[in-house]
C-alpha cells in the first residue's frame, strides 16, 4: 500500500499541513482519486479533503480530524491557557502563596535535574549554576531544605555540594541528614533512612531499576516531614519544586495533605498532581526569552521565598517591639 503526501491550505492563512494519506483506505470508488503530482504530494482544498474523509470512514476520520486539529499550533495555545489557569505560574500567584504559608513552617524540597540543573545530554555535566547554589544555600539557612533526586545521593551531593541540606537519593531511598549539623534537628543521624538499602547497590542510574517496594519520592517527602517533628503538624507548609513523573509522587502526597503546594517545572502542558507551574528557559532560549521568562524560574522562585521570610521576618520583629 503505497503512501501519499497531501498539502492541506486553507487559501487564506498561507499555513499548510502535510499529510500522509493512504489512497485505498481514505477514497472509496465513489470519490475520485486524486491526479499524480511530482514528488508525491497531491495539493487539494482543505475543505474538499475533509468532506472527502467524513464520507470514506465516519467517526474514525473524524477522530482523525479532531487529533490534527489538537495537534495544530493554535489548539496548543489554546491548550496550554487552560492549563495555566489550572496550574498557575508560582511566581504570579505569589502573594497566594504567602498568605497560604504565613504563619507556618515551611519546608523546602527541590527536585535536582531539571529543576536545580538544566537538562543535558550527559548526565555526568548536568552541573547547578553558582547563582542556584548560592540560592539554595540562602534557602537552608531560612527553612529546613531537602533534595530529592532519582539520582544516587552520592552522585547528588557532589553537583549540589552544600552539606547544609538533607539528600533524599535513589528515588527517596536512601535519605541522610546534613553533614554539617541541623538547626532542625538536634544532632540528626547521618543516615536518616535506607528503606531498601540492599537494593542501593543495584540501583543503576542508566537502566533504571528499582525495587518493587512502595517507596518513592512521596514517601520519603513525609519521611522527612516526620523526621523534622512534622508528622502531625497543622502549621507545617511543605514547598515541593520538581519537573518530572517521578516527582508527582510527591505532588500527589501534598495534595492529599492538603498542605503546602507542588510547582511544576515545565514549558508544556504535563498532566500534574501540582497546583503551580514554573518555566525554566531552555539554553537556546536563554538570550531572546530570558528576561521574559527569567522571573519563572526555579531559583527566582526561591529567591522570592527568600524574600518573603525577610518580609515575614520584619513583621515578626515589628510586632515583638510592639
Ligand atoms: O530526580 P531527578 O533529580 O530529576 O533525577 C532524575 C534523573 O535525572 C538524570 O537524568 C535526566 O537528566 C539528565 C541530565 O540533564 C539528562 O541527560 C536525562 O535525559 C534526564 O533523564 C539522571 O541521569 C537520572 O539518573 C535521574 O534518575
Amino acid at each position: 500500500m503505497t503512501k501519499q503526501k497531501a498539502v492541506v491550505g486553507d487559501g487564506k492563512s498561507g499555513i499548510d499541513m502535510s499529510l500522509a494519506v493512504v489512497p485505498t483506505a481514505l477514497f472509496t470508488t465513489d470519490v475520485k482519486k486524486p491526479p499524480f503530482m511530482p514528488r508525491g504530494y497531491i495539493k487539494i482544498s482543505k475543505k474538499k479533503l475533509l468532506k472527502n474523509l467524513e464520507i470514506s470512514s465516519g467517526a474514525r476520520i473524524n477522530t482523525w480530524v479532531e487529533s490534527m486539529r489538537a495537534s495544530s499550533p493554535t489548539s496548543n495555545r489554546q491548550d496550554k491557557t487552560t492549563w495555566m489557569d489550572r496550574h498557575p505560574s508560582a511566581l504570579n500567584s505569589f502573594d497566594e502563596i504567602t498568605n497560604a504559608s504565613r504563619g507556618k513552617q515551611i519546608v523546602m524540597f527541590l527536585d535536582y535535574d531539571g529543576t536545580l540543573s538544566p537538562i543535558v545530554d550527559d548526565p555526568d555535566r548536568a552541573y547547578m549554576s553558582d547563582a542556584m547554589r548560592a540560592t539554595v544555600r540562602k534557602l537552608a539557612g531560612c527553612f529546613p531544605t531537602a533534595i530529592v533526586s532519582g539520582r544516587c545521593r552520592d552522585k547528588v551531593y557532589n553537583f549540589v555540594k552544600l552539606a547544609e541540606l538533607y539528600y533524599a537519593g535513589s528515588h527517596g531511598m536512601d535519605i541522610k541528614g546534613p553533614s554539617k549539623g541541623s538547626k532542625y534537628m538536634k544532632s540528626p543521624p547521618s543516615v536518616l533512612c535506607q528503606p531498601a538499602s540492599e537494593f542501593l547497590p543495584m540501583i543503576d542510574e542508566v537502566l533504571e531499576i528499582r525495587p518493587t517496594i512502595k517507596w518513592d519520592k512521596g514517601k520519603a517527602l513525609e519521611f522527612l516531614l516526620e523526621s523534622l517533628g512534622y508528622a502531625n503538624c497543622t502549621d507545617v507548609f511543605p514547598i515541593y519544586i520538581g519537573d518530572d513523573r517521578t516527582d508527582e509522587d510527591a505532588f500527589k502526597v501534598l495534595r492529599e495533605r492538603g498542605q503546602g503546594f507542588g510547582i511544576l517545572v515545565s514549558k508544556i502542558p504535563k498532566d500534574t498532581n501540582a497546583s503551580y507551574s514554573l518555566q525554566e528557559p531552555s539554553e537556546a532560549n536563554a538570550k531572546t526569552k530570558c528576561l521574559k521568562w527569567g522571573d519563572m524560574s526555579p531559583r527566582n522562585m526561591c529567591t522570592a521565598i527568600l524574600d518573603f521570610k525577610n518580609v515575614c521576618t520584619v513583621e515578626q520583629v515589628k510586632t515583638i517591639s510592639g
